[in-house]
């Protein structure tokens, strides 16, 4: 980029941003020296299960929502118009289910690691493949979080970016040590305001100096950005109502349903009410940060009439240009840049912090607990801040792979939570709701998924096949149609495999999903399915006895299969849920006496409520 082009920031703009750095990590020196002052894992790990909604809610809403949101949707919005905006269609279903299914059968079994549900309901072999499959994709998208403020800014403003990814990977290390999981969640709370003062401000500025709210209208009207319903049924069109609204539920309840990093959060709520609420509260937050996405990418065309930045930012350009048109707009108002930035860095921090507190704890909880029970509490609590430090190390490397792959960053996270989260999802549907499944099913499933998800996911990277269709960028012609076509005739005729790899990576997440549930049913059935009984009472949902509702008593007995939730004692070998209301006996693994019957009234009263509600 020719550096006369390049913006400046004033010293006033160093100040905010500075601040921001300078709270979380005092937040973080707080909660290192006031309460338990983290010596307990309960604490460090799990907030002592005493958090309330409110806090919990902003912090669920900031672990997935980061700089690439906040720059990726934007750009996607400039570049193809607003049909990503229907994405909000399955936040209803994506949050919903989770806070009527998952959140209620997580929180009643009293875990710390959500993993461990799977070892109550399969095996140990079972949570290891799960936690592995987890760690492996929290770590490339850590990778891509810090990455993606830190280039952005430096394409834009020519600050350095290495030194840019170091500061967010250390700050956050920093305070992620220091506090844990309630620092974790009171700087998520603070950086979620500033995450949204900063897309405000960008907001109001811009429409005013565009020349209003109804120049920004007439323009976006006639570049033709505004997006009617797409019902196109084709999988391989990249975003439709169907991929977005249907695809997009299995992607948000991979996020938002099974991911260690939100299930942590509904797990520190001082009750399973709290957890639910938080969740529902989830969702206008999460409505007001994708619609100030794509409102910014609005104004954002509104201003160069979809002017193609890639001469004057280089390749990088259409992630790159989000920045540029912040420091465009605000470029006089000294202070204001600098809360954009803040804004960024805010929305990476709050999601990497929620990474490392996440990765450090299923490691230490499924990883090493259980081979070490005599591990004493202050060497667990150690070992858990080593880890998280070691993980911050690690994803300063990861954002080196990032930048290799030097794609749209928001499209490389979706197709990551896909890829990765949709077969971790299969395998808790499968354990959830389908009381035959087994262990051996679970992990041929899981395999099966994977292996599908990467294929789908990698020939599409070598092909390049996103599927994409760049509207024109003006301000003015209006025959987007005839130019999509023009577009769709270059490629050659597909063979099926090319229409393999270019399935629109919204479905991802429900086709590994899928391939998980009906492998695993498969193996599970060629194996001999898990009997009545035999699972951990409190670990199957009955979703087909519910859905079946209508059928008579007897006959829903036969086909349902409701059977596992009879009550039936933990064997002594089993994993058990620490302690709720006592931290101090968290180190202990073999269940006690004491433990197994506090897991049984739960259990109990499970039973009682599931029948009477199948
Ligand atoms: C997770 C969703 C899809 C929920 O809207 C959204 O926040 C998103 O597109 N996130 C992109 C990934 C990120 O911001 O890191
Ligand atoms: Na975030």
């Amino acid at each position: 980029m020719d550096p006369s082009d390049q913006k400046h920031f004033s010293a006033f703009d160093y100040v905010v941003f500075a601040l921001l750095l300078a709270a979380s990590v005092g937040i973080g020196l707080y909660y290192a020296l006031s309460g338990g002052r983290q010596r307990t894992t309960q604490e460090f790990l799990m907030a002592d299960r005493s958090m309330r909604c409110l806090p919990v809610s902003l912090s669920l809403i900031a672990s997935f929502q980061s700089a690439v949101a906040i720059i990726g949707v934007p750009a996607e919005i400039y570049t193809h118009g607003t049909q990503y905006w229907f994405i909000g269609c399955a936040y209803i279903l994506g949050l919903l289910i989770p806070a009527r299914v998952f959140i209620p059968l997580l929180y009643r079994l009293n875990l710390s690691s959500a993993y461990q549900y799977l070892e109550l309901r399969f095996s140990k072999v079972v949570r290891i493949c799960g936690t592995l499959t987890f760690i492996f994709q929290m770590v490339i998208y850590m990778g891509v979080c810090v990455y993606t403020p830190a280039f952005a800014l430096n394409a834009a403003t020519g600050f350095q970016l290495w030194g840019t990814v170091m500061i967010t990977g250390l700050v956050c290390t920093l305070y992620t040590t220091l506090g844990g999981l309630k620092a974790v969640i009171w700087t998520d709370v603070f950086q979620t305001f500033v995450m949204f003062a900063g897309q405000i401000a960008v907001i109001i500025v811009g429409v005013e100096r565009t020349g209003g709210m109804s120049e920004v209208w007439r323009k976006v009207n006639d570049g033709n950005r505004l997006a009617g319903l797409d019902l196109n049924l084709d999988p391989t069109e990249r975003h439709t109502f169907w991929t977005l609204g249907v695809g997009g539920v299995f992607l948000m309840l991979s996020l938002y349903g099974v991911n260690q990093a939100q299930v942590q959060r509904y797990l520190s709520a001082r009750t399973e009410r709290e957890a639910v609420r938080s969740c529902y509260m989830v969702f206008p937050s999460l409505q007001l940060a994708l619609g100030l996405s794509c409102i910014m990418g609005l104004v954002m065309f509104a201003r160069y009439c979809g002017e193609d930045f890639s001469e004057k930012l280089g390749s990088s350009s259409r992630d790159a240009m989000v920045i540029y048109f912040v420091m465009d707009m605000l470029q006089g108002l000294p202070g204001l840049p600098g809360l954009f930035v803040a804004c960024l860095f805010s929305a990476a921090l709050s999601t990497i912090s929620s990474a490392f507190n996440s990765l450090a704890t299923v490691t230490m909880e499924d990883l090493i607990k259980p081979y070490f029970p005599s591990m004493s509490e202050e060497r667990a609590t150690l070992v858990s801040k080593a880890l998280a430090t070691s993980y911050g190390l690690l994803c300063l490397a990861m954002a080196y792979l990032t930048h290799l792959m030097g794609d749209s960053v928001l499209l490389v996270a979706l197709k990551i939570f896909g890829m990765v989260g949709g077969p971790i999802l299969g395998l808790f549907c499968l354990g959830m709701f389908f009381p035959w499944a087994n262990s051996i099913g679970a992990v041929a499933g899981l395999g099966a998924g994977l292996v599908g998800a990467l294929w789908v996911g990698i020939g599409s990277i070598v092909n390049r096949s996103s599927g994409a269709k760049r509207l024109p960028p003006s301000c003015h012609i209006n025959t987007t149609a005839a130019f999509q076509t023009a577009i769709g005739n270059v490629t050659s005729r597909p063979t099926w495999l090319h229409r393999f790899y270019s399935l629109s990576y919204m479905w991802y997440a429900g086709f590994s999903c899928l391939i998980v549930i009906l492998v695993g049913l498969i193996v599970s059935f060629l194996t001999g399915p898990m009997k009545e009984g035999e699972a951990t009472p409190g670990t199957v949902y009955p979703l087909l006895g519910k859905l079946l509702f209508f059928l008579p008593e007897h006959m829903k007995k036969k086909v349902c299969c409701v059977t596992p939730l009879r009550p039936a004692i933990p064997s002594p070998q089993g994993p058990c849920s620490h302690k709720k209301s006592n931290g101090t006996a968290s180190g202990q693994h073999t269940p006690s006496q004491q433990q197994r019957e506090r897991l049984l009234p739960d259990a109990d009263s499970r039973v009682i409520e599931y029948e009477t509600a199948v």
